[in-house]
């Protein structure tokens, strides 16, 4: 693949990239153009003719002085851009790695690069550095006109690259830069490097007053002062992080102010750490370099050596920022950019600490893009592109990445060839996901695609891997999962998502034995390189024990590590108080909630609130554990427009203090014991795409029409019994009771608890309100529901008049769809049976309606066009012909008559209904009634609800 090729080709050639190369040699002479391509893609919905715009790709062009080159197409841009640039240099003739400079050649560029800097040409430059330089003029005393070795590592990206060139391990070891700028100065004979144990370089003679005026006029410097908000983290974990205020004069330099608080003399003393959080940011850490900074200063310049700091390592900084922070430090964000001459500045809250601090998991991340770190939670699985809400797994992987000093994660896709979805059903070998939620696998152990599932092939699917390297390109992780994807991007999100995961279940207990380890490596389908793994991600946790002080209010630590994991508070839900009318539109899974929410700090007992958090329209896809199980828990009790409120134990203080906006109210309530509040609204459920489909194509609705067809049966059998098997939230049984009929016992079964607790309340109140003599629901004597599975016998519901299953058997893989036809009509033997599901032809008219009906949301386009099944839940669609053959053999075994009918569309025209309805009817076999009677009892269902008409004295 295209996207996969690329990116290891950055890997093996990590210094320079095709484009880098371009530009050392043709400057502004390169002109790369881009170019949007679409790309007809196949709609994958037989007998639709209708060629759809797909994502959009990118080519590009490449116009060097002799000759130009034009890319393939790609989904990002600048893959497109580096493709290019790699195309030129084949043709030039040019060997990547062959043409860049020697370590010896690195060196001189080096010392060229240092001796430019104090030029008088670079003082008047807009250069974040050349600010340094005019501001370090202002500094008085002996210190006057040096610089910072340390502000030349950090602002002169320049060198960046021969660094790596003259020591790849500066990678990891960033401080030693310091090394390389200070002996390069000591060999210019015009500039003169500080005496031992201070860090600064400064030209020997002065520069002309005259360049002085009119460079250092360019810096306004004059304003009033600056203050600004930064956090000081004590390198003892007995102290607590906190804020501190820095005050900048006009006059002096402001690395002086910080080295003041650090407790030094002044900057020339000072490290600085590399750039926290996004690329634009000015944040870094500052510390105090040791007494005696271990200068290698030897000839031997390949291989200087890296020298250990003697202080003590401050575990919070170092694990905020990936690289090892010495002593006391301070977090700010300031410092001169390229955008102004004057200084930049930014306040550093506690909050954005904590934020920083939660961003380094995966569930962190996630939980920061949307703006939900309370209420939001790391899906565990993704579904569709659609219903995924916040930051895709793939970009929250490039986000932990970055974070872990990573490089960006390597993907690879390969596309295979299938077999269409109604020849797949008849081969239980090969199955691809039509959806990311259905993962179903290769029976293959090796993972090929099977021999005779190959050549029928009229579509691909995809699988992908993905792996992680180190900066230094050791292989951190990879995972394979043997899954296959209808789409491209199902599969990359996909194996995203399981790497992420993997890491959130690892960073929750980095202390697991090997064995754990082993396991959790499988059940995600991970491979962990222990060693580089653990020396790259979880360094800092593991190696480090410390404990989290800022503990307050006598709560004791719980563990001795940093608290960033998420902890799971469960509640008693059944507890939980709904507020207003059950208006009985809830949400079911794979349905889009929207609620309202608000979560506050409350101290036990008492009335006093501090809000946390709130959102007014925050939404989530039902059942995919995207927010906390207790707010899942609690919603799905819930119908549009009710209100709850629940309280939880506290999660990890980081993520309370990530989401107080006051931080310094928020610990004034910790320290006394607390709990979270929540109080949500449940605005919108929006239902699955088949559901909406039924609703608005249909009219009245599909589900309406299954429901008065069933009722024509019961009134024309005059049967007194009815059973719904997978009754769900009882949808069929509730619109029952509106209509008169004969029947005296109802009954439901269904696996899911949720849809049974939905159905039960329904049920109740419609039976127990409607008193009236005359209510249509008056025959019915008593209704049950129970917990259980339609695969699995239970006597109690044998011999009923009548069976209804509608719109279950596709929800069940196919063998377990066969075994229900074979238990209800050899077991229960209902006197007539009825038995719907989606018709598979009659899709293409679905998706043709629905490409015009939702032209507005063209990602949702995009999937209703490639999901050919209509709902991701769906195991299987039939083809008339396949129902067909299913019912008449089924019927013919058990002694049974069939009848084909449906409702939405009609018989004759094609293609058919739009639910499918097999009625199958009991031949009349003597003294079969009499002998059920006599059947052993085997209950293997559990009642979980029951009713009885109290029969008036
Ligand atoms: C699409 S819903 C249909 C619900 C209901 N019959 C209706 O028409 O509204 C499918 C239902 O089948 C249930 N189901 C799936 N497999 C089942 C099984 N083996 N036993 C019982 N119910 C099952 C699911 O829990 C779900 O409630
Ligand atoms: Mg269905």
């Amino acid at each position: 693949m295209e996207t996969g090729g690329s990116l290891t080709q950055a890997i093996r050639k990590p210094t320079l990239t095709p484009k880098a190369i371009i530009h050392q040699k043709f400057g502004n002479k390169a002109s790369y153009k881009v170019e949007e391509i679409e790309e007809p893609t196949q709609n994958g919905c037989p007998g639709l003719a209708i060629l759809q715009k797909g994502p959009s790709l990118y080519r590009c062009s490449l116009e060097l002085p002799d000759f130009s080159v034009v890319s393939g197409s790609f989904k990002k841009k600048k893959d497109a851009e580096q493709c290019a640039a790699q195309m030129a240099l084949e043709k030039l003739g040019i060997r990547p790695s062959a043409d860049s400079p020697t370590a010896e050649e690195a060196w001189t560029e080096l010392i060229a690069r240092v001796k430019f800097i104090f030029s008088n040409e670079f003082l008047s430059a807009l250069h974040p550095l050349s600010s340094h330089l005019k501001a370090a003029l202002r500094r008085v005393g002996d210190v006057n006109g040096s610089v910072p070795a340390s502000v030349i590592a950090i602002c002169d990206g320049k060198p960046n690259y021969l660094f790596k060139i003259i020591n790849p391990t500066v990678e990891s070891h960033p401080f030693l830069v310091i090394s390389y700028i200070m002996r390069a100065a000591a060999g210019l004979p015009e500039l003169v490097v500080s005496p031992e144990g201070e860090l600064s370089i400064r030209k020997k003679d002065p520069y002309l007053p005259d360049v002085i005026e009119s460079s250092v006029s360019q810096q306004s410097g004059v304003a009033e002062g600056i203050t600004t908000m930064a956090i000081y983290i004590p390198c003892s974990l007995e102290k607590a992080v906190e804020t501190m205020i820095l005050n900048f004069s006009s006059a002096g330099y402001y690395l002086d102010v910080i080295a003041q608080k650090l407790g030094l003399s002044d900057a020339n003393k000072v490290l600085i750490s590399r750039t926290i959080g996004k690329a634009s940011s000015e944040t870094r850490f500052y510390f105090a370099a040791p007494k005696s900074y271990p200068l290698d200063m030897s000839s031997d310049l390949l291989n200087t050596k890296v020298f250990t700091f003697g202080g003590p390592l401050n575990v919070r900084a170092s694990y905020i920022c990936g690289q090892d922070i010495y002593g006391d430090s301070i977090l700010a964000s300031i410092g001169y950019t390229w955008k102004c001459q004057d200084l930049f500045h930014e306040d550093v809250t506690l909050q954005s600490y904590y934020r920083m601090l939660i961003s380094k998991t995966p569930s962190g991340i996630y939980k920061l893009s949307r703006e939900a770190i309370l209420a939001a939670e790391l899906p565990l699985r993704f579904t569709t592109r659609i219903n995924w809400r916040g930051s895709f797994p793939r970009e929250i992987l490039s986000s932990f990445c970055r974070q872990h000093w990573l490089l960006e994660p390597v993907f690879s896709i390969s596309s295979f060839p299938t077999k269409t979805s109604s020849e797949l059903s008849s081969n239980k070998k090969v199955k691809v996901s039509e959806s990311a939620e259905q993962e179903t696998e290769y029976a293959n152990e090796n993972g090929a695609v099977d021999a005779d599932a190959k050549p029928v092939g009229l579509e691909s699917s995809f699988t992908c891997e993905v792996k992680l390297y180190s900066k230094c390109q050791d292989l951190i992780l990879e995972c394979a999962p043997n899954v296959f994807y209808k789409k491209q991007n199902d599969a990359v999100q996909s194996v995203s998502l399981k790497v992420l995961s993997g890491l959130n279940a690892y960073f929750k207990d980095i202390d697991i034995s090997l064995e754990e380890q082993k396991q959790l490596a499988n059940i995600f389908d991970i491979k962990f390189y222990p060693q580089n793994f653990s020396k790259e991600v979880v360094s800092c946790l593991s190696v480090h024990n410390f404990q989290d002080n800022e503990t307050l209010g006598g709560k004791e630590p719980e563990s001795n590590k940093i608290n960033i994991l998420d902890d799971v508070v469960e509640i008693d839900v059944s507890s939980i108080d709904i507020e207003g009318p059950d208006s009985g539109v809830g949400p079911s899974n794979g349905s889009l909630l929207c609620v309202c929410y608000s979560v506050s700090l409350v101290i036990k007992g008492e009335l006093q609130k501090e809000l946390l958090e709130s959102t007014e329209e925050f939404e989530f896809e039902m059942g995919t554990g995207a927010v906390i199980p207790c707010l899942e828990d609690v919603v799905s009790q819930m119908s549009v427009g009710q209100s709850a409120c629940f309280y939880t134990d506290l999660p990890s203080q980081d993520l309370v203090l990530a989401a107080a906006k006051d931080s310094a109210n928020a610990l004034a309530f910790l320290s006394s014991p607390c709990c979270l509040e929540y109080s949500i609204i449940l605005l919108r459920v929006t239902e699955p795409p088949e559901d909406r489909m039924e609703q608005a194509l249909f009219s009245p609705p599909l589900s309406k029409q299954r429901v008065e067809y069933a009722v024509q049966h019961i009134k024309e059998s005059g049967a007194t019994s009815l059973v719904d098997f997978g009754c769900g939230s009882g949808s069929l049984l509730e619109s029952l009771l509106d209509y008169p009929t004969s029947l005296e016992t109802i009954v439901g079964v269904d696996i899911s608890q949720k849809s049974l607790s939905r159905a039960a309340k329904v049920l109740h109140s419609k039976l127990t309100m409607n008193s009236d003599p005359d209510a249509p629901c008056r025959s019915i004597k008593s209704a049950v529901l129970y917990d259980g599975s339609i695969t699995d016998f239970d006597s109690r519901l044998c011999g009923f008049d009548l069976g209804t299953c509608l719109e279950v058997i596709e929800h069940m893989e196919e063998d377990q769809a066969c075994l229900f036809g074979d238990v209800v009509l050899s077991s229960f033997r209902p006197r007539i049976l009825i038995v719907s599901t989606p018709n598979y032809e009659y899709n293409v008219i679905l998706q043709k309606s629905n490409l015009t009906s939702q032209e507005d949301d063209p990602e949702e386009k995009i999937q209703s066009q490639s999901c050919k099944f209509r709902n991701h839940d769906h195991k299987f669609e039939w083809t008339r012909e396949q129902f067909n053959r299913w019912a008449s053999e089924l019927a013919v075994r058990h002694n049974y008559s069939v009848e084909f009918s449906g409702v939405g569309g009609s018989a004759g025209l094609e293609p058919g209904f739009a639910s499918q309805i097999a009625v199958f009817e009991r031949a009349f076999l003597p003294g079969e009634d009499h002998l059920q009677e006599h059947e052993d009892s085997t209950f293997q269902y559990k009642a979980i609800w029951e009713w009885n008409r109290v029969s008036p004295l």
